[in-house]
């Protein structure tokens, strides 16, 4: 059966709302496919359980000890979204930290991916319809949990895609994809039905901060196609592709 890898953001999981959407939408894919669903930490500051309330709740930790808490958020996220899945009626299950097969350097706060293996997901997935997976993190080859630098869940969302040999990958968040500039400031910016990866890099570097920069790097290596649109109004949203993808 078909495998899709969705991720969720932080703003997509921010309400209880919110949330049952993003639950709605994995039912109405399952008949379809099995769906890997990445999450983020739900909200932002100073939503409890979002990852800058975290990281403000303890400033005298290492670089370690600070990872290990920070990542806390997107498995809090991870159970919740599980539970209302279940709650649903969706036959779904959760990956830990250490199942989820990312093996990282110990750069905390900012780790180099160094393997990603699929053993443990495909085993679960096998057994489920749907795999909830906590976005952001890895683990070291000592097994100490790292992170992937902020806004990492979309790189995890692109590494699992990539490992399972998937071409696309699907970004959900609050607003219809890529516009010329935010929309949430520009209500009359330009939307982009798609958009070339250097385009993309280049409005990171401007100051953009709907993707993560080294997913968006990722991407265009692994010649990944990425889907941007919101969970919260399905509608038109943007593809993130190559140029000649573009011209097809
Ligand atoms: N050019 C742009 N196009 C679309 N969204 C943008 C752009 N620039 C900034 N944004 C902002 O990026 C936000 C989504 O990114 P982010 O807050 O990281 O969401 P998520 O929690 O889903 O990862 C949008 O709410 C939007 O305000
Ligand atoms: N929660 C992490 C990782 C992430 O990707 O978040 P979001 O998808 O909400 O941007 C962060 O805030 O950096």
């Amino acid at each position: 059966m078909e495998i899709c890898v969705i991720k969720f953001g932080g703003t997509s999981l921010k309400e209880e709302a919110a949330r049952n959407r993003a639950v709605r939408l994995i039912r109405r894919l399952i008949p379809e496919m099995k769906v890997i669903a990445v999450v983020s930490a739900m909200g932002r500051y100073p939503d409890p359980y979002a990852t800058d309330t975290l990281m403000s709740l303890a400033k005298y930790l290492t670089p370690q000890q600070r990872d290990r808490l920070v990542s806390a958020g997107e498995m809090i996220s991870t159970l919740v979204i599980n539970s209302l899945c279940r709650q649903n009626g969706i036959l779904s299950d959760t990956l830990s930290t250490q199942e989820l097969g990312i093996i990282t350097n110990d750069h905390y706060g900012e780790a180099e991916v160094l393997t990603v293996t699929t053993g443990k997901l495909l085993e679960k997935l096998d057994h489920c319809d749907c795999l909830i997976v906590p976005g952001y993190q890895g683990i070291t080859l000592d097994h100490e949990i790292t992170t992937l630098g902020r806004g990492g869940s979309d790189y995890t969302a692109m590494l699992l895609a990539q490992a399972l040999g998937l071409e696309d990958v699907y970004i959900l968040t609050d607003v219809s994809g890529i516009y010329e500039a935010d929309p949430k400031q520009n209500p009359d910016a330009r939307h982009w039905d798609e958009i070339d990866y250097d385009q993309m890099l280049k409005m990171i570097d401007a100051g953009a901060r709907v993707m993560q920069r080294q997913s968006i790097l990722f991407a265009r290596e692994h010649q990944l196609r990425v889907w941007v649109g919101s969970s919260l109004q399905v509608g038109k949203g943007t593809w993130i592709q190559s140029c000649e993808d573009s011209e097809r």
